[in-house]
């Protein structure tokens, strides 16, 4: 699966918490992260991660763009919902994007531990379904 990581700077201690906690499941996925992001949480944790541009300079839109592809199987966002960012329409149209191709978006920690279990479940594998049908089609 690919999945994507990004967390606002209110929540970079907590997505670094989580991928560290989840490394063995992580490490088994192709890794995505908005600029800041993926360079913490790789040096916290040594995972390998492509990482976009920075989300204020485009990193979300970047995102976006691999969802609108049907290259992006889910989104785990910590969001900090009480900081105002110059960037919020680029976060929206990302979460627009999100619903638009029914991709899997989570932006809190709660539903981070859910949907990284159903990962590590095998409850993804429609996922699986839905990129081969496009890939035949
Ligand atoms: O702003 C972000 C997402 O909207 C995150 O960007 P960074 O990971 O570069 O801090």
């Amino acid at each position: 699966m690919n999945i994507s990581l990004v967390a606002h700077d209110k929540k970079k201690e907590m997505i670094i918490d989580f991928a560290l906690s989840y490394k063995h499941i992580l490490s088994k996925h192709n890794l995505f992260a908005t600029g800041t992001t993926g360079k913490m949480i790789s040096e916290a944790t040594g995972l390998k991660i492509h990482r976009f541009q920075s989300g204020p300079m485009g990193g979300d839109q970047q995102i976006g763009a691999k969802i609108a592809e049907n290259n992006m199987d889910l989104i785990i966002f910590f969001r900090d919902p009480l900081t105002a960012q110059p960037h919020e329409p680029d976060i929206s149209a990302l979460m627009r994007l999100c619903d638009v191709h029914q991709i899997p978006l989570v932006t809190n920690l709660g539903g981070a531990e859910i949907v990284i279990r159903a990962l590590e479940a095998g409850f993804f594998e429609w996922r699986n379904l839905i990129n081969k049908k496009n890939n035949e089609g």
